[in-house]
């Protein structure tokens, strides 16, 4: 009897499916419709046809360089048990957790005779609104017009090749970057044509990814005292993270590889090696120079990529937040774009909080953008590095990761033991040299006259990027002895609890909801359960929710929220009501909110993300003020989809 062919699946090799570029159905994809480009998409044809390169398309024409790169790193899979226990020669243990695109467990490779992690990538995306009906239709037309596809091909296929071309771009951008312990290392991807799911296996780090939020400023998690075991304080653990980080863009930057989404949940740690280790790449890019392809535009698309909003809102660097009201490209240096990240995570160790969150993203970039930390500065050395120079507003000013390197490098038991030992060299770099310039402001239209006057007025006394600010402190990133006097400073300065609170509830809130994550959907993800390969004990890991902001894998993040089914008036006078009895019972929330005011628009305006959610409504609205918020919401989204203002 003939046996029915099976269905091929499309896959990281395309030669393994010679059918993959062409239009096949299967019985998932008979469920929705195919898009027919020529009833719904004729908009885009015209527009198609001027069409600017971009990075990405750069990317997709030099395919087959970023295919003979990953090559040797992909096997098929050819053994695999049906109650998923193994894939070839590894052995599945317990998950390690979920993010937007895959679910990473542990394993044990019996060829290695080690424990790895494998990250299971569903190639059709698990989350339908990962990729925004625009962007599908986009990528349908581009291949079209490329005579890439031949045939109508459904949203499920695009958006499955377009998941399994994001994966071929991380799977090339790990393979180039294996030779750095700073960086989570690949071992090799399993894919094959049957498979629904492209496996990446790469170095298992023991103690997960990093964690700062804890229930008093003073606590040391159980994971500091393993990577630190000798004296681990908040200053002390802090000082190791700094200096691997420091190792890692050190690397990244030989590579000409910018990360742009350094954060927390994307830095592990491990426990046998005793370092920290960057992951996840999804979202990283190159430079032009060090990609081992030429375009006539490549530089200029280069720069217009480096210019989108890409990252996690709360780690993104002021001069990515102007969101696009400006007729120039505000990021010069992309490494500077990580250097913040890794300023605001070293804050986030410091002071148990983000350094900048509002009630949505707009106030996020604003206060991003204008909200001063001057009053953090605070004489100890390790503070006032973070504090003056990886979080300098002025991308300009900031430091560089050459000179963070000259300061971070030498071993810290060679640090001379007072402050008056450092060289002045070294002392010239943590000052700032010049005033930050004027910016135009986007959100000036988003605020009001008073609650602007009153932030600039902030800036302006507690500025400490003045030329003639002075530094307070010495760098001397390994002073002990400083901790005291940073300590007491944190705790006169942090929030009171509720006000704490409320700041991180609204952080998380952010985009994660909107993309419908299914990380904690069995409630497993909390709990991390980690084996001490070191030591062969069982040890738990409590997962902070906190510490893992999702990051924008869709470019154009405002779209996910308007993608939602609300109302925004029904929203808006909620969000208003609730406000104002809050005030009235909660004393402790009433300073908090009080406090808010200051960066925060009126209600009636853009006071929540939920008030745009409704778009089309919003859009057609008469009232004048939202009219008004219209063409801002225009102007971002054209940003987000164009990088042009
Ligand atoms: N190499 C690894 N070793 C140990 N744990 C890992 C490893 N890679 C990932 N994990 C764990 O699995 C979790 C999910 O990882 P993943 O990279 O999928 O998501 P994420 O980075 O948190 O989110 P996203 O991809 O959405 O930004 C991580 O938070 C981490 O705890």
């Amino acid at each position: 009897m003939e046996m029915p062919s099976r269905q091929l699946i499309p896959t990281l090799m395309p030669e393994w499916t010679p059918s993959s570029h062409q239009s096949y159905k299967t019985a998932d994809d008979s469920a929705s419709p195919p898009i027919t480009p020529t009833s719904q998409v004729s908009s885009f044809d015209s527009s198609l046809s001027q069409m600017k390169p971009t990075y990405s398309t750069i990317i997709e024409e030099n395919i087959d360089t970023i295919l003979d790169r990953i090559r040797p790193f992909v096997k098929k899979i050819t053994a695999s048990e049906q109650n998923k226990k193994t894939i070839n020669q590894y052995t599945l243990g317990a998950s390690a957790g979920s993010g937007q695109f895959g679910h990473v467990r542990k394993a044990y490779s019996s060829t290695l005779n080690k424990v790895v992690a494998i990250k299971i990538i569903p190639k059709k995306p698990w989350n339908a609104q990962q990729y925004s009906m625009n962007q599908v239709m986009r990528q349908i037309q581009l291949w079209k017009s490329k005579g890439k596809i031949t045939k109508n091909m459904s949203g499920n296929e695009a958006m499955r090749l377009m998941n399994i071309g994001k994966c071929r771009w991380e799977i090339y951008a790990v393979s180039r970057l294996r030779d750095s312990v700073h960086v989570v290392r690949l071992i090799e991807c399993l894919d094959s044509p049957f498979s629904e799911s492209i496996w990446i296996v790469s170095d298992w780090c023991n103690l997960g990814e990093l964690q700062w939020k804890r229930d008093n400023y003073g606590d040391i998690l159980p994971q500091w005292q393993r990577l630190v075991p000798f004296k681990c304080s908040v200053s002390t653990f802090s000082k190791k993270i700094l200096r691997d980080m420091t190792k890692g863009l050190q690397y990244l930057h030989s590579q000409g590889c910018i990360h742009r989404d350094i954060k927390p949940s994307n830095i592990l740690l491990d426990e046998i090696e005793n370092v920290a280790k960057i992951s996840d790449f999804g979202c990283c890019i190159f430079t032009p120079q060090l990609l081992p392809f030429k375009s006539a535009n490549f530089e200029e698309c280069f720069q217009r990529e480096l210019n989108k909003i890409v990252g996690t809102p709360a780690f993104i660097a002021p001069e990515l937040c102007h969101l696009g009201n400006s007729k120039r490209d505000f990021v010069t240096d992309g490494f500077k774009l990580d250097i913040w990240s890794l300023g605001v995570t070293l804050y986030c160790l410091l002071y148990n909080e983000l350094p900048f969150s509002g009630d949505n993203e707009f106030d996020t970039y604003h206060k991003i953008m204008e909200a001063p930390l001057s009053l953090k500065v605070n004489g100890s050395t390790l503070n006032d590095l973070i504090i003056k120079r990886l979080l300098e507003k002025d991308a300009t000013l900031r430091i560089g990761i050459q000179d963070l390197t000259k300061i971070i490098l030498p071993d810290p038991m060679d640090q001379p033991e007072h402050p008056k030992d450092i060289d002045q060299d070294i002392l010239s770099k943590i000052k700032p040299t010049r005033s930050e310039g004027p910016v135009r402001r986007f959100f000036g239209k988003l605020i009001t006259k008073k609650s602007k006057k009153k932030t600039l007025e902030n800036v302006k006394d507690n500025s400490f990027g003045s030329a003639n600010s002075k530094a307070t402190a010495p760098v001397y990133i390994d002073a002990d002895s400083q901790e005291e006097a940073f300590s007491s400073t944190v705790l006169r300065s942090s929030p009171n609890s509720s006000d704490y609170c409320s700041s991180l509830e609204e952080e998380v809130v952010q985009v994660t909801d909107f993309l419908n994550t299914f990380c904690d959907s069995k409630g497993s993800a909390n709990i991390l359960h980690v084996k001490n390969d070191k030591r062969n004990t069982e040890m738990k890991v409590e997962k902070s929710d906190s510490s893992s902001h999702s990051s924008f894998k869709v470019p154009t993040p405002i779209k996910a929220l308007i993608r939602l089914k609300n109302s925004p008036v029904e929203n808006r006078n909620k969000s208003y009501d609730n406000r104002f009895s809050d005030e009235l019972t909660s004393p402790s929330k009433k300073s908090a909110k009080e406090k808010h005011r200051v960066y925060n628009p009126e209600p009636k305006k853009l006071a929540h993300s939920g008030n745009i959610i409704n778009f089309k409504a919003y859009i057609n609205s008469a009232d004048k003020d939202r009219q008004e918020m219209v063409e801002d919401v225009r102007t971002y989204l054209n940003f987000a989809d164009n990088g042009q203002a």
